[in-house]
């Protein structure tokens, strides 16, 4: 196993662990550091998961532009559901998702979160297509720093994964992401509902699914716990808490990565569980996706392309547990990964 425990806390009445992700320096990134290239390299190897220490001058940026979207998400969500939902869901990557959208954590649940996206297409555009309670100046502002943001970071761990591999010409990975080109890249905010396990299992909306991420690389925030994921490379290991840290972001390989570099990176499991019983989890999501027309061999050895990919894995997260075991083909909700998990059992 390569992910190791930091320590082990106690939830739920278990002592879980929490992993030691290795930390990458955003500012070393940008000027190619090797040491630093090849330590990202072997992060998105052998775990798929690692911290950004985004303190440096050229990421303290993105940690102000993060907590000015955290008070509009908390304005937002406020909000009645009315207004939260008043142009719904046009697009799977633009729109608002209420609350059990998704199949949820535990054996024929639905999600306990709601969800606002916002996609990067949308607000490339000079008039976005936004609820009237965010469309104004200020709040465009802030959703378009964010994500410009995002992507900027994403797309440099992307140029810097392509030297480490040394891949050139058409074969480097920043080749299936032109910003010209469509793509179902997107920011997500949500807003998980307070209320321990077998609180929210009663209500019958519980956390978020175990997945893999469908895109290219994720860039995460949240400052508070409840994200889990599944040690790399160990068939039915515990999951882990990934502990939220001041000033840092954590970034994870997608399937559509795992893909284009012809199944090298690794697109870890993971699964959001209720933490707080009394607060709600605000987390943020920059989705970096391959341009819709990009081809890879998916995990069945199918020639998919991402934008293929995309539509299809969004009908596994939204369909019931058991239609997701029959649905075809079976490996779309973990991706592939070669792990066996048995979905997080209530008391
Ligand atoms: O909310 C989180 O911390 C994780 C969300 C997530 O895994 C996802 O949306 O893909
Ligand atoms: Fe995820």
């Amino acid at each position: 196993m390569s992910d190791k425990v930091l320590r082990t806390m106690q939830h739920e009445g278990k002592e879980v662990p929490v992993l030691d992700l290795k930390t990458i320096d955003f500012g070393k990134l940008l000027s190619n550091e090797p040491a630093e290239i090849q330590k990202l390299l072997r992060s998105c190897e052998e775990e798929g998961f690692f911290y950004v220490d985004l303190r440096g001058i050229d990421g303290r940026r993105t940690i102000d532009d993060e907590q000015r979207l955290l008070e509009l998400m908390r304005c937002f969500f406020g909000s009645s559901l009315e207004e939260k939902n008043e142009i719904g869901l046009p697009e799977q990557k633009h729109g608002y998702e209420p609350i059990g959208l998704h199949a949820g954590l535990t054996e024929n649940s639905r999600d306990g979160y709601e969800c606002l996206k916002v996609a990067l297409s949308e607000l490339a555009s000079s008039s976005p297509n936004l609820p009237s309670i965010l469309n104004n100046e200020d709040d465009i502002k802030i959703l378009r720093d964010f994500s410009a943001g995002g992507d900027i970071i994403t797309k440099t761990i992307l140029s810097c994964l392509s030297n480490a591999m040394g891949l050139t010409g058409t074969d480097r990975l920043e080749t299936l992401h032109r910003s010209s080109r469509p793509s179902n890249s997107t920011l997500a905010m949500f807003r998980y509902i307070p209320g321990d396990l077998a609180t929210q299992a009663r209500q019958n909306t519980v956390g978020h699914q175990q997945h893999t991420d469908i895109g290219s690389l994720t860039l995460l925030f949240s400052e508070q716990y409840g994200l889990q994921l599944q040690p790399a490379h160990t068939p039915n290991a515990a999951f882990g808490f990934v502990e939220p840290r001041p000033g840092h972001a954590i970034i994870n390989v997608g399937d559509s990565l795992r893909f284009a570099s012809k199944h090298r990176l690794y697109s870890c499991i993971h699964h959001v569980v209720p933490f707080h019983a009394t607060a709600d989890r605000y987390s943020i999501a920059y989705f970096l996706r391959p341009e819709v027309d990009a081809l890879y061999k998916d995990s069945e050895g199918r020639w998919v392309t991402a934008g293929q990919w995309h539509d299809e894995k969004y009908d596994v997260f939204r369909a019931s547990h058991a239609e997701q075991a029959s649905v075809a083909p079976k490996t779309m909700l973990l991706g592939g990964m070669p792990e066996h998990v048995s979905r997080v059992a209530v008391a």
